[in-house]
């Protein structure tokens, strides 16, 4: 994959059919990665499960917050990733500290939604298992020549993008600052025009996918960390 990842071939892997900033690299991870990152995924305590309304999740990494997120280990599983992601360049030279695990059955999906400032501007996802469409949005009052229309989710969606399992969605600037992203939480996608990286991500327009159970591994990197525990009391 270093070999693939190189920065030509990364260019490569821009999708210009969006707003900047997004690379869509397919076959990011072998099959036996896949299964593998499964198995630690579904192996890890039960305790570490989140039930959401539409998905489960796993955080690891520690809970970003913003006086600073007390730094947990990240396991080996996951670390391996995190290095290989941020020696893309995708953190400005940082490491990734952090990682969800979402889990979404066939019907599942999240709400639109903003990953905020929190975070370094750069969110790299993983996915596993299942394709799944991410739908990208305006945010509210960002339409100001349609003031007129009610601002409901379809009014307000842009465009999606095909992510397929084992590839690596990243995305920067715009398409994480100023857009929303979230997953309906439907058991089909239909492949329209809408899906502006269908090329790239080897889909057909015309074409159904039936969703299964999609596992992604959401890769970012919290800027702001405190050590120790003991400091959170402190001025
Ligand atoms: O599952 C995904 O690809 C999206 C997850 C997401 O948007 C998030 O965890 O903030
Ligand atoms: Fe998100």
């Amino acid at each position: 994959f270093f070999n693939f990842c190189s920065a030509r071939n990364l260019q490569k892997c821009i999708v210009t059919s969006a707003p900047p900033l997004v690379y869509y690299i397919p076959d990011f991870i072998t099959e036996e990665e896949e299964s593998y990152l499964l198995e630690q995924v579904y192996k890890s305590p039960k305790t570490k499960w989140t039930q959401l309304s539409g998905r489960r999740l796993q955080n690891w990494g520690g809970l970003p917050h913003p006086k600073g997120m007390v730094a947990e280990k990240i396991p080996e599983w996951l670390q391996t990733y995190c290095e290989k992601i941020s020696s893309l360049g995708a953190f400005s030279g940082k490491t990734a500290n952090h990682v969800l695990v979402n889990e979404y059955k066939s019907g599942e999906g999240i709400m639109p939604h903003e990953d905020g400032p929190l975070y370094h501007p750069t969110v790299t996802t993983i996915s596993l298992g299942s394709h799944t469409l991410l739908d990208f949005y305006n945010t509210i009052g960002s339409d100001s020549q349609e003031e007129q229309q009610p601002q409901t989710e379809e009014n307000r969606f842009l465009f999606s993008l095909l992510v397929k399992p084992r590839s690596l969605l990243i995305l920067q600037e715009d398409m994480y600052k100023t857009l929303l992203h979230g997953i309906r939480p439907c058991e089909e996608d239909g492949l329209t025009e809408k899906v502006v990286n269908l090329a790239q991500a080897g889909g057909v327009k015309g074409e159904t996918l039936t969703r299964g159970t999609r596992v992604s591994l959401t890769i970012r990197h919290v800027p702001k960390v405190i050590k120790n525990k003991l400091i959170l009391g402190r001025k």
